[in-house]
């Protein structure tokens, strides 16, 4: 049983402990987990807008360019047919050599052009035509940019989608997507003479969103057109992969789901979180220069967005290895606490429950010890005893509280009680021997020793024990009875009669009164003793000494002081009167038949005794004199003939 307690409370130990621990710690790392997410999402903000800049500024620059070129007044007399050097001549050296030198340095161009009215190429830098069969001709007529070109007023801008309708070119000997950046060209007569025509290297501007992306390289750049098309060039590692021109839209079928009904948003894709917004070219505001920016309008806008791991529990703790640590160290701890609490509670319960029994067992002690114990205060009243005590007085426990010690003290105990009452209350040991008288009127002889308890020499209560010595009283009684005592005929000894004796020989002399003694033997007892044995003789001494008995007085002593010998000493009695008392012993004596069995006969004594009267002088201390002159007396009775009686004087 208290093997399992302890398995419980061990149980208790570990679970409780993890239980508080996970409920206190749950909101700490929450908000941790919170925080780190927040961050995250702090950081792709960051990064996008990084990465958005970067885009906007390299296509916002070509814009500029396109438009700078098409103002420039070389160019429109280059475009102009009526010029100085119109249509058909060539370039000035001075012209082409700047726009090389504006190309070669950008290397976001791939080539830069001026095309006619017609569609016809005036200018192509750089120079050299391209092998490729796509990119060998020169008539532009039939191409969406020129198309789209040729409506637009002065500042009004085209831009192609990236590598859409073959816009594809051969740069550094690999094959790479372009934009194409077209703006017309008008005369100071405002007359439209051709178009500005800016090839920017896609490959080359996706880098530079990748590398503003690469501030953090966990994170992963998304960009597409509206319908979903991947518009990047770099393989991106935190991507499945995927290639310019692939279908984004439908390799992440949901996520695009969630994409094409916002403009921008976050949302969670496998592990990452990913932010994205819309880039529409159209609405760029940057070119204050800039008329209106046209484009196919079915890839508008893009969609670009950055991507990070987004934060969880497991990544909390492989990342941060002293998260790990500190909840190991936490759970540790409060299981080793929770398994310290377990033994000590469990330790102190076991020596709770041996304080327990033996507080029962010096409890039962105290109830049903052989002897009282109880404690009064100060007015003497019971404030606690025993139940031996309870029972020797026939009380119930309401006693304790009112009932007052004292009155269970017989009449001839109270003072010796209240004096040791008295000793007790002034701190010192209070021993008293008194009767105990119980309820049902029961007497009880105890000793009662008693000590205080003061504080600051005040009395507060007393701690009591009580012995019962009522059989020791009966036996000391009884013993001494015994010693005074003919243990034949129950009268009284010779030693009691020389102790009693000077007792009355002193109390008649303060009271001046008589004091008289007789001598009695019986007569030839020694023949009763070989008639009929000595259990017969031991049957007429009985018998004699009760006979003898019911004549006296109960102040009269009758004692045995030899084996047929008898005195009897009668206090406050005349010689006259001893006499008379003698006589009536005799003549009674003389009357008396003592039946006894003699060899299972029936058989009867008749006895005589002989008498020797005295009195004791008032100037005799002992009774030697008087005893002797008894002695005289009845020897002079025996030598007289015996059965009578003789009185010796003084
Ligand atoms: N049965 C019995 N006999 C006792 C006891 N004590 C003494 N005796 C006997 O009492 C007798 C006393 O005898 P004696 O002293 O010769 O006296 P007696 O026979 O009475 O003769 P007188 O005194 O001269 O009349 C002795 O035989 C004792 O043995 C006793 O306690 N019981």
């Amino acid at each position: 049983m208290t093997q399992q307690r302890l398995f419980t409370r061990l149980l208790l130990a570990v679970i409780v402990p993890l239980v508080l621990v996970t409920a206190t710690l749950w909101p700490v790392l929450h908000v941790h987990l919170e925080t780190q997410q927040q961050n995250t999402r702090s950081e792709i903000r960051a990064i996008l807008k990084v990465s958005e800049n970067t885009l906007w500024r390299d296509i916002n620059e070509t814009l500029s360019y396109a438009l700078a070129i098409a103002e420039m007044p070389t160019i429109k007399a280059l475009m102009t047919k009526d010029g100085k050097a119109g249509l058909g001549s060539p370039a000035p050296e001075q012209l082409t050599g700047f726009l090389s030198t504006l190309i070669k340095h950008y290397p976001r161009y791939t080539k830069l052009m001026l095309i006619d009215n017609q569609g016809v190429e005036v200018l192509r830098i750089p120079g050299d035509t391209p092998s490729d069969p796509r990119l060998a001709r020169r008539d532009h007529a039939n191409t969406d940019y020129f198309k789209s070109a040729s409506e637009l007023f002065a500042r009004d801008l085209y831009i192609s989608p990236p590598g859409r309708n073959l816009q594809y070119e051969i740069f550094s000997g690999e094959v790479i997507p372009v934009v194409n950046v077209a703006t017309p060209v008008f005369d100071d007569q405002g007359e439209r003479q051709g178009m500005v025509l800016l090839s920017l290297n896609w490959q080359h501007l996706t880098e530079a969103v990748h590398q503003a992306a690469q501030m953090e390289p966990t994170a992963g750049v998304i960009l597409t057109d509206a319908q979903g098309r991947w518009l990047l060039t770099e393989r991106n590692q935190q991507l499945p992969p995927m290639s310019f021109g692939d279908d984004y839209a439908q390799l992440t079928d949901e996520s695009w789901q969630h994409i094409t009904g916002l403009d921008k948003g976050v949302l969670t894709q496998e592990n990452r979180l990913l932010r994205f917004q819309r880039m529409d070219m159209r609405r760029q505001t940057h070119q204050g220069l800039a008329g209106h920016i046209f484009s196919q309008d079915d890839t508008l806008p893009w969609v670009l967005g950055v991507s990070l791991p987004n934060p969880t529990w497991k990544s909390l703790l492989q990342d941060d290895a002293s998260v790990v640590w500190f909840l190991l160290l936490i759970y540790s701890t409060a299981v080793a606490l929770g398994i310290y609490w377990a033994f000590s509670s469990h330790q102190q319960r076991l020596l709770r429950h041996q304080a327990q029994q033996r507080a029962i067992e010096v409890s039962n002690l105290y109830e049903s010890a052989p002897c009282g114990y109880h404690s009064l205060n100060a007015d003497g009243v019971i404030i606690k005893m025993n139940q031996t005590e309870l029972d020797w007085l026939g009380l119930t426990r309401d006693a304790v509280g009112y009932r007052c010690y004292r009155d269970f003290i017989s009449s001839d105990s109270l003072l010796d009680f209240d004096q040791a009452f008295q000793e007790v209350k002034a701190g010192r040991q209070g021993e008293a021997e008194c009767k105990l008288v119980a309820t049902d009127g029961e007497q009880r002889q105890v000793v009662i020793q008693s000590v205080g308890y003061l504080e600051q020499d005040r009395f507060i209560y007393s701690n009591a024990s009580v012995f019962d010595i009522t059989d020791r009283k009966h036996l000391e009684e009884k013993l001494r009875a015994q010693a005074m005592t003919d243990p034949l005929t129950g009268v009284f000894n010779r030693r009691y009669l020389q102790a009693q004796a000077s007792v009355e020989i002193s109390r008649a002399s303060r009271h001046q009164t008589p004091i008289s003694l007789i001598a009695i033997d019986i007569d030839h007892f020694k023949q009763i003793n070989d008639d009929y044995g000595h259990d017969a003789g031991d049957e007429v001494l009985k018998r004699f000494a009760d006979e003898i008995k019911g004549l006296l007085r109960q102040e009269d002593l009758l004692c045995r002081v030899g084996g047929e010998e008898f005195a009897v000493l009668l206090p406050n009695t005349t010689l006259e009167e001893a006499w008379q008392v003698a006589e009536r012993i005799r003549a009674t004596v003389e009357k008396a038949h003592v039946s006894i069995e003699h060899d299972d006969t029936p058989a009867t004594i008749t006895i005589t005794a002989s008498f020797g009267v005295t009195h004791v002088a008032s100037n005799e201390k002992t009774l030697k004199a008087a005893i002797k002159r008894a002695d005289n007396g009845l020897y002079e009775a025996k030598d007289t003939g015996r059965n009578r009686i003789v009185i010796r004087k003084l």
